[in-house]
Parts: C-alpha cells; structure tokens; sequence
C-alpha cells in the first residue's frame, strides 16, 4: 500500500479507499458515504495528494486540542489562487507570518464587534428592503434563495463598497444621519473598503498592505460572508416548512415579543434578539443539520504528527468532516430529527469551536472569524421573515415532497431554489 499509494515514509495503516476515479463524484456527499462505509478516518488519494477524510468528533477533538498547529494549513489550490488574489486571501493562504497578521488585522479591524455593531443600520434596512420586495409578490411563491443571496450581497456590498449590489446606492450613503422608521438615528460609518486604504497609508502596521492584499481580503468577506448566510437562512426555512410545529413555535416568539411593542408596523431588530431564544435555537439546529461548509475549509497539515497511532506526514490534505460528526449518534440523540428543543436549555456555545460535536465554523486557529459578522444578519432576517408573513408551500407539494438535495460546492446549497408563498400578516 505505501508503494502504490507513493506516501513519504511513516507507518500508514489507515484503510486505502481508493483513487479519485473509483471513489466517484466528489466532495461532500460521497465523502459522507464513505465515511459511513469505512469509519471516522479515512485515507484517499485524490489524483496524487494523500487525504486524510477525519469523520468522529473524538478524532477531530484529538486534532484540535493537541495537534491544531499541525493542521492549520491550506493547501494551494489553483482556484482559490486566482480568486484570492495570488495567496492574499486570508481564507486560502497557508499558514505563515502573512496570514498570522492579516487575520489579526482582519479580526481587530474588519470583524471587530465594534465594527459589525456600527452596520447595524445597513442590515435593518436591507432586511426591510427584503420585506417590501416579498409582499410585492401578490400571493405568487417567492424564490426565497434568490432573495436571501441578493440581501447578503446587498449587506455585504454595502459594507464593503458603500454601495448595493446591482441597485441604486443607499440614501444611507447620502446622507450622515438618517431617520430610520422615525425611532432610530444611524451614524455615517466608515466602509471596508476605506478602512484598508487608511490602514494602507499606515506605517505602524506590521504587515505593508498593497493592493493585491486588500482585494484578497474582501473577495474572502464575499465568498465567506455571502453565500454561507444566505445558504443558513434557507435551510432554516426549509427544515421549518417540514415541520409546521416548530415553524409554529418560532412564528409564535416572534410575535408576542413584538406584540409587547405596542407600536404597529414594527420590526424586530437586532436588539430584540436576545430575547429569541428558540429562534436561536432552530438557527443552531439547521446549521447542525445543514453546515454550509460540511467539510470545512480544507487543510493541510504543515508538520507530521501522529493520530491515534497513525503517523500523518508533512504536506497531508485533510477534510474535518463536520456534518458526519453533527449526525453522529454517539454524540447526538436521534441525529437525523430536526429537534431545535436540544439547544434550549443548552448553555454550551456551539459555534466557537471548543465543543467538537458540532463544527458550523470550523475550530482552533483556522476557525471561522466571520462568526458575528453572519449570526445578526441571519437571525434578523428570519424572524422579521416569520414576523411579517405565514409560509406555504406551492399548491400540490406536501412538506414531506419538499427537495432536500443538497448542491455540490464549496457551500452547501440546497440544490434546487426553495420556493415558498408569503401570507402577510398585519399585527
Ligand atoms: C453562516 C455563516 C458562515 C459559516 C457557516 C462559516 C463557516 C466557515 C468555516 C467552516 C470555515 C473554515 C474553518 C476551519 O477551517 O476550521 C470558515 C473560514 C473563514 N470564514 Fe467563515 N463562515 C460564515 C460566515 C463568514 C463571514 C460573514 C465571514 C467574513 C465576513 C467569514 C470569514 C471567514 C474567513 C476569513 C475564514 C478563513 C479563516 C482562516 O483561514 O484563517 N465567514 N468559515
């Protein structure tokens, strides 16, 4: 096996799977199958690279606390270099003194809590936008995956450029201050864009950013911040559309908690999403059931280092299988239900990556820094969605003939548009 797989030397004994030809259509679905076929750790060839496929939650732990240096590189893959700028990507450059400052000075600057609160205001009134263009519909189903992936390039641009995606710019770039729905002032907020030019012109800063950097840096906001909301919020809808009871719980949430308002035509706002607890949890369990990037970004590890007794070399590409360990039953009751009553009274915090059962941001070093930035938007948007509408499906299909076939990529879609009937509802 060692010869035919052309491995540099160390004592593999993993079970050899088989080359890219013979494993069939990749990646995630298959690589889901095979797991189940062939255990939580995996060996494949994929052309000529060694691969590593981790699907238990007691090996990717292993990963994470003990050996999360190891395997916190990327491999260089031809597209994400072109898309990421020759390397300036955060999301695809590996692991190295680049990378470590412009994380830290995405973390510090681009998703500082600071800076995605100061947003705020373009999220509301793109999530309003999103309501007026549904109730346009007239009783006609609404294409709600299309409508969610414009809302997220429309934040996402306008945090970015200062502009909308494909529309007329912002009256909130027009004017400093803007009266919003005659209770809210909203400040005149620097955009991405301007920041990294500012930060450009910086000495102090320890990396010299040019402007391959800089485009590297928000092509990785609009590949990371785009689509895996948008896919977020479509996989909560769908999974509440199959299960009316919980779709009846949240709507429910929703509403009393406007309703204690006492204004009309309100709408929920970011400030009110605490008090959303099992709106929260029905996020939490469709990104369980659904993680946008099932099997992470890919990694590589950058030293060798042994797992459970196998000797992983230098330079191994690795897949963490995040939604095989979402489902996996010794970590999870009845893994396959949509049961978002599990998080309920759960204080453990899911998405930082210290709970391994469940990766929807991935974990350690490589994790996920887009975390606040997304969870808002997502969240904002689908209780103002239950606030202001009841949901049917189109006339002749049962909840239980609903798609659930999910698209093969980068983020996990479901492979067909969800297309639901907006009902208004006037509180
Ligand atoms: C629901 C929304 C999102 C999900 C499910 C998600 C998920 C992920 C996952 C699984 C990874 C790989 C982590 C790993 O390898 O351990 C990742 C990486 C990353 N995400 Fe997100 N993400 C989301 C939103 C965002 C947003 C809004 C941004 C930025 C605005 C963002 C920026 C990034 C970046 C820059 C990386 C690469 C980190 C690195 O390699 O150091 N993500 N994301």
């Amino acid at each position: 096996d060692l010869k035919r797989n052309n491995l540099p030397p160390g004592p593999w004994r993993l079970p050899f799977i088989g080359n890219l030809h013979q494993v069939g259509e990749l990646p995630h679905r298959s690589l889901q199958q095979l797991s189940s076929i062939h255990g939580p750790l995996m060996f494949l060839k994929l052309g000529s690279v060694p691969t590593l496929v981790v699907s238990s939650a007691e090996i990717a732990k292993e990963i994470f606390k003990n050996h999360d240096l190891a395997f916190s590189g990327r491999p260089k893959l031809y597209a994400a270099n072109r898309l990421g700028y020759n390397g300036s990507s955060i999301a695809f450059t590996p692991y190295g003194e680049y990378w470590k400052e412009i994380r830290k000075i995405m973390m510090l600057e681009v998703l500082s809590a600071k800076r995605v609160q100061s947003f705020q205001a373009v999220r509301l009134e793109e999530v309003q936008n999103l309501l007026h263009s549904i109730a346009l519909s007239g009783g006609t189903p609404v294409n709600l995956s299309q409508l969610t992936l414009s809302l997220t390039n429309n934040v996402v641009c306008r945090i970015a450029f200062g502009t909308r995606f494909g529309g007329p710019s912002s009256k909130f770039y027009e004017h400093a201050t803007v009266n919003n729905n005659d209770h809210s002032k909203r400040q005149h907020d620097e955009d991405l864009v301007h920041v990294l030019l500012r930060l450009q012109k910086d000495s102090n800063q320890t990396i010299a950013l040019n402007d391959q950097h800089i485009k590297g840096v928000l092509t990785d906001i609009f590949i990371a911040g785009t689509d895996t909301a948008s896919a977020t919020m479509i996989w909560t809808m769908l999974e509440l559309i199959k299960n009316p009871d919980k779709m009846e719980r949240a709507t429910r949430e929703v509403r009393e908690l406007v309703l204690l308002k006492k204004e009309k035509n309100v709408m929920v706002e970011e400030s009110d999403l605490s008090m959303l607890p099992y709106l929260k949890s029905v996020v939490k369990e469709a990104l369980r059931i659904h993680p946008p990037a099932p099997l992470l970004v890919p990694r590589e590890t950058i030293q060798p280092c042994t797992i459970k007794g196998y000797g992983i070399p230098a330079g191994t590409r690795v897949f963490i299988n995040a939604k095989a360990i979402a489902m996996d039953p010794a970590c999870w009751e009845n893994p396959n239900e949509f049961t978002p009553e599990r998080f309920l009274h759960n204080p453990i915090d899911y998405f930082k990556g210290q709970h391994i059962e469940m990766l929807p941001f991935g974990a350690g070093r490589r994790g996920c820094p887009g975390v606040n930035f997304a969870m808002p938007l997502v969240e904002l948007s689908l209780a103002n969605l239950l606030l202001r509408f009841d949901w049917k499906l189109p006339n002749g299909i049962g909840r239980n003939e609903v798609d659930i076939q999910e698209a093969i990529g980068l983020t996990m879609h479901k492979k067909s548009p969800l297309c639901l009937i907006p009902f208004p509802i006037y509180l």
